[in-house]
C-alpha cells in the first residue's frame, strides 16, 4: 500500500528572536515549494543544512502545519498526524525497557485491531524483515546502534503505513553499518512498495536509495531540481553500482546543484 503525497504553493514561517534586540521577527523557512511524491515511489531529499528538509518532513507527517499553500495525501488534505504515514528519526526512538519485540508490540497495540498473539506474529514478521529474529528478547542497551535502527524501521513497517518519512535515519551509524542498512532498505522497499521520502545530507546516500532525488535550495527553501536516477538496482545485490559511471555522474550532478547553492551564497556574503 503506498500513497502519493503533493504540496503546492507550501510556506511555512516561524518567529524567532532577534540576537541582538531580542525582538520576535518572522523567519520564512519554506516559501512557494511545490513537490510531487508518487505512489510507490523511493524519493530522497537533499539540500544545505538549514535548508528546510525537516520542516518538509515535518509538515508531510502532520506534526505541524504550514503557514500557506497545501499538502495532501492522496488527494486529502492533511490535518494532523496519521497511522497512514511513519516517521524514523535519526535518534532511535526505542523504549529502552522494553525487548525489541515488545517495542514493536507496543506501537501495534496502539494501532488496535489485532490480539496479542496477532501482535506478537506480526512482531516477529518484521523483526525477520529487518533480519533480526534472531535478537528479538533483547533490550535496546543491548543492541548495536545499526540494530536498534533496524527494529525502529520494523516497528514503523509493522503497521503498514502507506508512507514512511525517514529524517536522516543512518546519521549516526558508521559507513559501514550505513551501507548495509541502505541495501536493506531497498530491499524492504521492494518488498513493501512503501512511498518512501527520505532525508540526507549524503549525496552517495541520495543517489543509492533514491528513484529521483529532489535538491533543495535555502534561505527560503525551495525544491531546485528533481534529478531522476536511473540505476539498474538489481547490480546492487553483487556489484558494487555505488563505482559504476552512471552512479558518478547522478553524484557530481548533485553535488554540482548543491556547489551553485553555496557559491552564490557566499558571494552575496561577500
Ligand atoms: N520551530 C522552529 N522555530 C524557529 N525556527 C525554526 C523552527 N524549526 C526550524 N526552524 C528554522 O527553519 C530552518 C529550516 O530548518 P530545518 O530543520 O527544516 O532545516 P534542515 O534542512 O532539516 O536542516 P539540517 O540539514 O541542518 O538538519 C532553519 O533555519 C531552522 O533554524
Amino acid at each position: 500500500m503506498s500513497s502519493r503525497i503533493e504540496l503546492r504553493n507550501v510556506g511555512q514561517t516561524f518567529w524567532v528572536r532577534g540576537d541582538e534586540d531580542k525582538k520576535l521577527r518572522e523567519f520564512v523557512a519554506l516559501d512557494g515549494l511545490d513537490l510531487d511524491i508518487r505512489a510507490g515511489e523511493f524519493l530522497t531529499l537533499v539540500g544545505p543544512s538549514g535548508c528546510g528538509k525537516s520542516t518538509v518532513l515535518d509538515l508531510i507527517s502532520g506534526l505541524s502545519a504550514p503557514t500557506s499553500g497545501s499538502i495532501t495525501v492522496d488527494g486529502t488534505p492533511i490535518t494532523g498526524p496519521g497511522l497512514d504515514r511513519s516517521v524514523v528519526f535519526q535518534q532511535y526512538t526505542l523504549l529502552p525497557w522494553r525487548s525489541a519485540q515488545a517495542n514493536i508490540e507496543f506501537a501495534l497495540e496502539a494501532k488496535g485491531g489485532l490480539s496479542k498473539a496477532q501482535r506478537a506474529a506480526t512482531a516477529r514478521e518484521y523483526l525477520d524483515l529487518v533480519g533480526l529474529s534472531e535478537f528479538a528478547g533483547r533490550y535496546p542497551h543491548e543492541l548495536s546502534g545499526g540494530m536498534k535502527q533496524r527494529v525502529a524501521i520494523a516497528r514503523s513497517l509493522s503497521y503498514q503505513p502507506q508512507v514512511l518519512l525517514m529524517d536522516e535515519p543512518f546519521g549516526a551509524l558508521d559507513a559501514q553499518t550505513r551501507e548495509r542498512l541502505q541495501e536493506e532498505l531497498v530491499r524492504i522497499w521492494q518488498h513493501t512498495g512503501t512511498t518512501v521520502v527520505f532525508i540526507t545530507h549524503d549525496i552517495e546516500e541520495a543517489v543509492f536509495l533514491g528513484q529521483r532525488v529532489a535538491v533543495m535550495s535555502g534561505r527560503p527553501g525551495r525544491i531546485k531540481e528533481i534529478v531522476t536516477v536511473d540505476l539498474d538496482r538489481s547490480l546492487a545485490q553483487d556489484e558494487d553500482v555505488r563505482a559504476t559511471p552512471e552512479f558518478a555522474a547522478h553524484r557530481h550532478h548533485i553535488w554540482s546543484l548543491l556547489r551553485e547553492r553555496s557559491t552564490a551564497k557566499e558571494l552575496t556574503h561577500v
